[in-house]
């Protein structure tokens, strides 16, 4: 292989630039983080390839001129980068991500899972009817923080609501720093409304509840309509997984569509540093607390109360951090740290997930 790639170099600009016409790999998503990380002489004896498709046997990934299989893994998934060894391909090297949704497995061991890498931008999706949840939309975007990835709140159904500008009022207070972009998915609207995160050599994905129009948005971001929506279903009123595989779409424009059904099933678990940032203020104020271990509940010297009793924090929000907090702590925890915790941290936990189940 003697292609020469040294034009992916380049560290002026970012593919994110959205060039006249962008070669086959920066529209797979090939961007300068990742070029910065290789000796251009390695790209030529192991080109750089995606993996667009995770099966039980490997991973199925695609290049320049390349499509093949990497032997299964369990430290890689849909959306990583490797530099390709074609004469071993087990033997091809994985590149850092830029960014990574994992899970905690359901099993007794309570391993990670890797969902998926390298996404640039979640689009968090709810509608505006009520389905609305800000406490949902809060777990999600603490989630893509806590992977790096940027949120953006995505309000569909506008044509349907008399007043969406009170749902975009609310969910633009879930943080200042989030986009709240609310528009009718059926019509040309995404289009338009999403294109700056959907630029060619982007990677994006959609998360939110069953029906609030993510098949729909996905569907608008291909000119023939790839991806399935599911329709009418009176036959099943919480909905159904119209996606199964785990894999990337590339859209005729080169944006990457990340489609796997455990991006649904992300729990928080150790993800309180997404917790932080999306809570930055509630988290400066207990820094300010006069004890270090203040439950900000009665004690003296307490500024998170401080804050509420002068109007500056809503008690709300700080509710939705405690149970987020809880939940956290819950879904990290191993199954012996679950047993040893004391009653009252159980039955709090009980609570919290009586109240998700209420939420769904
Ligand atoms: N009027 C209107 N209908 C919408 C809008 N967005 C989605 N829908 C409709 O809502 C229904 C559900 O949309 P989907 O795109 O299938 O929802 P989903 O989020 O992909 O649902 P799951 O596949 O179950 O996760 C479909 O009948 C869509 O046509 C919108 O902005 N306006
Ligand atoms: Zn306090």
């Amino acid at each position: 292989m003697t292609r020469d790639y040294s034009q992916f170099f380049s560290t002026s600009t970012s593919s994110q630039s959205g060039t006249e016409n962008p070669s086959k790999l920066a529209r797979l998503g090939w961007q300068t983080f990742f070029a910065r990380q290789v000796e251009p002489q390695a790209l030529n004896q192991t080109p750089p390839v995606r993996v667009s498709e995770v099966h039980r046997n490997g991973l199925r990934v695609v290049g320049e001129d390349i499509e093949g299989l990497i032997p299964a893994r369990p430290d890689a998934t849909v959306g990583d980068w490797f530099l390709y060894d074609a004469d071993l391909p087990a033997h091809s090297v994985l590149l850092e991500r830029k960014s990574l949704f994992k899970r905690r497995a359901p099993g007794h061991d309570r391993r990670f899972q890797l969902i998926a890498a390298n996404v640039d931008t979640a689009f968090i999706v709810t509608s505006c009817n009520a389905d609305f949840n800000i406490a949902r939309l809060e777990r999600y975007v603490a989630l893509a923080f806590d992977a790096d990835v940027t949120p953006v709140i995505v309000l569909t159904k506008t044509d349907l609501c008399d007043d969406p500008d009170t749902y975009v009022q609310e969910a633009m207070s879930v943080s200042g720093r989030v986009v709240v972009v609310a528009l009718n998915a059926l019509s040309r609207e995404p289009l338009e409304k999403l294109v700056d995160w959907c630029r060619p050599g982007q990677t994006v994905a959609f998360m939110g509840s069953s029906g609030v129009g993510k098949s729909t948005l996905v569907n608008a971001l291909f000119e023939e309509g790839r991806v399935a929506t599911a329709g009418i279903r009176e036959d099943d009123a919480k909905g159904r997984h119209t996606t199964t595989a785990r894999q990337l779409h590339f859209t005729p424009d080169g944006v990457a569509v990340l489609d796997t059904p455990g991006m649904r099933e992300l729990q928080m678990a150790d993800a309180e540093d997404g917790i932080a940032d999306l809570f930055a203020d509630v988290t400066d104020l207990a820094t300010q607390c006069k004890f270090r271990d203040c439950a900000h509940d009665s004690e003296p010297g307490c500024a998170v109360t401080a804050a509420i009793a002068a109007g500056e924090l809503d008690q709300a929000r700080l509710e939705r951090w405690r149970k987020l907090m809880a939940e956290d702590r819950f879904n990290s925890a191993s199954l012996a740290e679950r047993r040893s915790k004391d009653k009252n941290f159980g039955k709090m936990v009980r609570s919290v997930m009586k109240d998700k189940k209420n939420r769904r």
